[in-house]
């Protein structure tokens, strides 16, 4: 049985009448192109420009927008392909009406009907709920993103009253910096709307108790729902089968978002695809990469596509090189009993730094539509070379000492069998064939328990041909070369290497940054990647999750090269807790006359 799927799209909205209360006269039709811009996105609140305002705090597809000379224009959010209406012309649906139409399109019509999200995250008593799903609701709901009707239903096997519930997510949240002031009396409101109910993952009767539970709180009115996978991934098609028999919404959409690993190669993979199916469309399914709803890396097509300066500079002709690097300085504390079965490619590599890749290589899309993106990252990992063995090294972290301290080696952990080859470390490099990236190598490196946690993407110029100042640099023109730094965690920065002349009466040029650094010049806290990912998932937003012919794609690159790391047995290169991790990485690099652009460098 397929879910009801009546998402609500949200694309080129039409302009409603101005409410006639409306003391101005400007019409929306005197809107500039940049405000039509912002209107037009699905998530117009977010996306307002610093002309407009938003007067709605709710998610409803209605919108009030008040600009700054007080004229107000009302958009509605058209209905769209995967609309009750079309739903209805698919067969899915089975009744619907005009009004129910409007009413799961979440517009609010006259007659006061309103439309609810009940969001239930399932694993609740989990680590990911705790650290990040309930932070990032609560974080939602303190800047008024929620709708006005909301509940949320933390679901899972162990026993919790909602007064429980409720202590354990408080321990979780935190303030935004900048807006202590009335904190705690919003946390008590936001911790009223938290349930807990606690059932099987496997049984219906179980989640028709939840279905019960959920409909006293939508009290009549049109019901969306949202299911948050925070479970193993053993089961997920459990959880799903259930939830979509049992608890799936009868009047509204159900959406349900499925955190990683999706699978463990291209058919494990494939066969979770084809499980979730028989519950699902693909247009309710929302893989997360929470890798995606990270500030620069969102930031990373802005900075592509409406600067001038870089586009032109973006292919094989100037770039000698980009480097995709995340390190922890931590290791598998608490999950190795997961990571053992994954280990750090398929942890880190297969899906975090290979979507900051497709995005990065991509051509210009057609629109920022989620298809128009995604066909665009497909196309980029069609293009790419399945990793072989000899592209790739792999280590594993031992146990160090350092200060009196014994930090553990990666088998140390109980949970991972002492003989255990599974890298907590691999570098790879990885190429595109394609007219624009030919012969560029993109290099990967992804470890824990290294000396640093940070996430960055380099890009390495070519050297000034030519250049009249050559002999200020020596013999070695690579280290003179432009280096476009993109800090995605911590500290975010955009940063960018240039050879400057240092002041005085010589001619002596050093390395300089021009830098965007972000906590000098925005004051305002940066968002958690979940709390953009739960807003996109509640308002039907497509863009930062994975497609499955993208996940197939990603896959069909990884999964040669796992299977020949496991059947050969490929022993890691060790590497201290607390390293740079093992110098396999270095020859890598060299091999494409790359030197790793974290190396000896602050920033
Ligand atoms: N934690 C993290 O930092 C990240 C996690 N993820 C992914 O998110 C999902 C949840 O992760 P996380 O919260 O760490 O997972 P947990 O191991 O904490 O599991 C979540 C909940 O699922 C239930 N559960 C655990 N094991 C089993 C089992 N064998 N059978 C049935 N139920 C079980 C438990 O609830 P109860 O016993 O109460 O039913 C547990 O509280 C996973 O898919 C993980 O890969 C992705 C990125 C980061
Ligand atoms: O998906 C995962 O990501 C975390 C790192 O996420 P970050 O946002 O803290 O950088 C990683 O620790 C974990 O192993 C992996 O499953």
């Amino acid at each position: 049985m397929i879910m009801a799927a009546l998402s609500s799209a949200h694309s080129c909205p039409t302009y409603s009448s101005l409410p006639s209360s409306s003391s101005s006269s400007s019409s929306p039709s005197s809107l500039t192109s940049l405000q039509r811009i912002a209107v037009s996105s699905p998530t117009t609140k977010r996306f307002l420009p610093a002309k407009l305002s938003l007067q709605s705090q709710s998610v409803s597809h209605r919108n009030v927008l008040r600009m700054q000379d007080g004229a107000v224009a009302t958009t509605v959010t058209p209905v769209e392909n995967d609309t009750p209406l079309n739903k209805l012309k698919e067969g899915i649906l089975s009744v619907t009406s005009t009004e129910e139409t409007k009413e799961a399109a979440g517009i609010d019509d006259d007659s006061g009907n309103e439309s609810t999200v009940s969001i239930t995250v399932v694993g609740a008593s989990g680590d990911l709920a705790k650290k990040k799903i309930f932070p990032a609701l609560f974080a939602l709901y303190y800047e008024d993103f929620l709708p006005k009707h909301f509940t949320v239903y933390g679901y899972a096997r162990s026993k919790m009253t909602d007064a429980e519930l409720r202590n354990m997510v408080s321990k979780t949240l935190t303030c935004r910096i900048d807006k202590r002031e009335n904190c705690g009396e919003k946390m008590d409101q936001f911790l009223k709307r938290c349930f807990y109910h606690s059932g099987q993952y496997d049984s219906q009767q179980n989640f028709e108790e939840l279905d019960k539970k959920l409909k006293e709180h939508e009290a009549g009115r049109v019901s969306n729902r949202l299911f948050y996978l925070s479970i193993p991934p053993n089961i997920f098609v459990d959880a799903v089968r259930c939830a979509s028999l049992s608890a799936s919404s009868g009047n509204g959409w159900t959406r349900v978002i499925v955190e990683k690993p999706f699978g463990r190669d291209s058919d494990s993979s494939a066969a979770l695809t084809k499980a979730l199916k028989q519950y699902l469309e693909e247009d309710q399914i929302f893989r997360i990469d929470h890798y995606l709803g990270k500030e620069l890396v969102e930031n990373l097509s802005v900075l592509r596509f409406s600067n001038l300066i870089f586009e032109p500079l973006w292919s094989r002709q100037y770039i000698r090189n980009v480097q995709l690097i995340f390190s922890e300085d931590f290791g598998t504390e608490g999950r190795g009993g997961y990571f053992d079965n994954y280990g750090i490619i398929r942890d880190i590599m297969q899906n975090h730094l290979l979507q900051i890749l497709a995005l990065f290589a991509m051509e210009t899309p057609v629109s920022l539509d989620a298809e128009d993106i995604r066909n665009e990252k497909v196309k980029v990992l069609r293009s790419m070379r399945p990793l072989q063995l000899e592209n790739v090294v792999v280590g594993q972290y031992k146990s160090h000492t350092k200060g009196g301290v014994t930090y553990p080696a990666y088998t140390d952990d109980k949970t991972v069998p002492k003989d255990s080859l599974t890298p907590t470390f691999a570098a790879a490099a990885l190429f595109i064939d394609n007219a624009r990236w030919d012969g560029v190598p993109f290099l990967m490196k992804a470890g824990k328990a290294l000396h640093k946690k940070r996430a960055e993407i380099r890009v390495q110029f070519r050297h000034v041909p030519g250049n009249l100042y050559n002999r200020n640099f020596g013999t070695d023109l690579d280290r003179a070369t432009n280096e476009l730094v993109i800090r995605v965690q911590p500290d975010e920065a955009i940063y960018l290497k240039i050879n400057n002349k240092v002041p005085g009466l010589g001619m002596r040029l050093d390395r300089s940054n021009l830098n965007l650094h972000y906590a000098a010049r925005y004051s305002k806290e940066i968002p958690d990647a979940y709390e953009r990912l739960l807003l996109d998932a509640i308002e039907g937003e497509r863009r930062l999750f994975i497609r499955s012919d993208e996940l197939n794609a990603a896959w069909a690159l990884f999964t040669p090269l796992l299977k020949d790391l496991e059947e050969k047995k490929i022993i890691p290169e060790y590497y201290p807790y607390g390293s740079r991790g093992p110098v396999g990485a270095h020859y890598l690099a060299a091999r494409y006359n790359v030197r790793w652009g974290d190396v000896g460098v602050e920033q």
